[in-house]
């Protein structure tokens, strides 16, 4: 049985992860944490710990698991690169999962991704990816589209600094090929949508996942808690702990 911390308990995910925690014959949920309470108290006594919080929040977080000696998953998103940096650092020390999105679904997208690229490439195809989520969520894009963007980038030798176009407004001229456009929509209670589309002369690929429940991140995350047990230290993400990568 995997002890685990959650960390967020009044939060969306925090809910959802202690129903989902609870729920797993594997785990149980023995502690739990919100702002204002003591964190190293909370990691006492845990097998793993899971975060999905803010990521002002993480550096904290980052030391109480090492100085607890805790595996981590963390599926808070928002980091900076120098943050990013600092989880890397932290997974030297010990195992930690940090994925943007733990749904299966999602990561199959991912895969899709990748291969479409591949196949389709941004000579004769321009790529354009959306994402829409709940009216409360404070970073933009979101942590998925970044991993969507992360893949395109790679698969096309572009870059997120030069090419990569956040909407568009004004006189903008006709679209250069290798751009990538970008659009974050905001609205009502939508758990979380992505699309990439690949969009030529005369034909149009689109992949859409759509999610319509926490569960899907919060049972993923769980999954992951429990993977870690048998893990080493180091930096895995959702892939990883869904064997995609071998
Ligand atoms: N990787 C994935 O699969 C997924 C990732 N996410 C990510 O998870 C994160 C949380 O999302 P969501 O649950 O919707 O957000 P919520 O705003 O609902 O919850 C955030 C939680 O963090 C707590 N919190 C806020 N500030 C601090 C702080 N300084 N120190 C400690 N705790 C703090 C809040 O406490 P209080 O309420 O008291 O302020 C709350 O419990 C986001 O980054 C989101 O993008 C979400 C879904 C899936
Ligand atoms: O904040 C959310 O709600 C979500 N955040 C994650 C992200 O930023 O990608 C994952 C999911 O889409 C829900």
């Amino acid at each position: 049985m995997t002890k685990l911390l959650i960390t967020g308990k009044s939060g969306r995910m925090g809910q959802s992860l202690i129903q989902a925690g609870t729920e797993n014959p594997q785990s149980e949920v023995t502690s739990t944490h919100d702002v204002g309470e003591d964190l190293a108290a909370a990691f006492a006594g845990v097998d793993a710990a899971i975060d999905f919080t803010v990521h002002q929040f993480t550096d904290e977080v980052l030391k109480a698991a090492i100085e607890s000696n805790t595996p981590l998953v963390i599926g808070t998103t928002g980091h900076s690169d120098e943050q990013k940096a600092r989880i890397e650092e932290a997974a030297k020390k010990l195992p930690i999962v940090f994925a943007p999105n733990f749904s299966i679904g999602v990561n199959t997208l991912f895969w899709l991704t990748s291969k479409a690229a591949q196949i389709l490439g941004n000579d004769s195809f321009d790529i354009e990816v959306t994402e829409m989520h709940h009216r409360h969520k404070i970073d933009s894009p979101s942590g998925t589209a970044r991993r969507l963007l992360d893949i395109l980038n790679e698969e096309t030798n572009t870059s997120y600094q030069d090419d990569v176009t956040h909407g568009r407004v004004g006189n903008i001229g006709p679209r250069p090929s290798k751009e990538i456009g970008m659009h974050t929509l905001r609205g009502g209670d939508v758990v979380g949508d992505h699309t990439v589309m690949f969009a030529a002369d005369g034909e149009r690929v689109e992949l859409t996942h759509k999610a319509s429940s926490r569960m899907t991140f919060a049972s993923g995350a769980v999954r992951a808690a429990i993977w870690l047990q048998s893990q080493p230290a180091g930096l895995y993400d959702m892939q990883d702990v869904l064997g995609l990568k071998s």
